[in-house]
């Protein structure tokens, strides 16, 4: 077993050599499979991540998406909370810790009235588990959401089974998305 800290530096400088072509080629696919999923169909409210750098790129798929769905940004709140607002545009962003965020006016939802929510993170399992970028945010977050979580991963993040000890605070998605597969 490899500790969740060396597997987020593995990752992380994998993302870093991903070439700009191949984040483009496979994003496209991943954004397709989403589309194609009942759950991103039905959901009115739905929960992205505003994509840094090293992410897969989110930002034109919110601003496509925004025209018919009502898309939410998370916000770190004291104690590690997470909390949803309404993107509204990018003029209404700004940055904290180097992640942008909706701003203070922009309205916020109740977790369950959530429809779906993406959970960001830096290497994916078939069974579902996840690390992200340590915070524990999401796994506090999704502790207490009842609705329906999906990732999307590049193949470079995706694995078959973790490599990693699974700690009784984690909690996995309930659907995974790759270019090639839906989980
Ligand atoms: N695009 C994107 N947005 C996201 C996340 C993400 O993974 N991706 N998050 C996923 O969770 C949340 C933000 N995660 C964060 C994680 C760490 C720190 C941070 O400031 N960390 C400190 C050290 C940790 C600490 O003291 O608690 C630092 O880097 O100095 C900020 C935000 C919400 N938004
Ligand atoms: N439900 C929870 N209640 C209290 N603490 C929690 C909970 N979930 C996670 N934590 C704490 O958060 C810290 C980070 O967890 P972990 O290393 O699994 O982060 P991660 O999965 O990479 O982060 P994230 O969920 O934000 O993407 C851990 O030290 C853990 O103690």
């Amino acid at each position: 077993m490899i500790n969740k800290k060396e597997i987020r530096q593995i990752q992380i400088s994998k993302l870093q050599n991903l070439p700009a072509d191949e984040r483009i080629t496979q994003a496209t696919q991943i954004f397709a499979n989403f589309k194609n999923t009942k759950n991103f169909q039905q959901a009115k409210n739905i929960a992205m991540f505003w994509s840094t750098e090293l992410e897969l790129p989110t930002h034109e798929f919110i601003n496509e998406i925004k025209t018919h769905k009502h898309v939410y940004l998370p916000v770190v709140a004291p104690q590690h909370q997470l909390i949803f607002r309404k993107f509204v545009s990018e003029a209404t962003m700004q940055t904290n810790r180097g992640i942008d965020e909706p701003t203070p006016d922009s309205p916020t939802i109740s977790p369950n009235d959530l429809d779906l929510i993406v959970v960001p993170g830096l290497i994916f399992s078939r069974t579902k588990y996840r690390i992200g970028f340590g915070g524990g945010y999401y796994d506090r977050f999704l502790a207490k959401y009842d609705n329906f979580s999906t990732a999307l991963s590049f193949k470079e993040q995706f694995v078959s089974d973790p490599t990693w000890e699974i700690d009784s605070f984690d909690r996995p998605v309930k659907q995974l998305i790759t270019p090639n597969a839906i989980y």
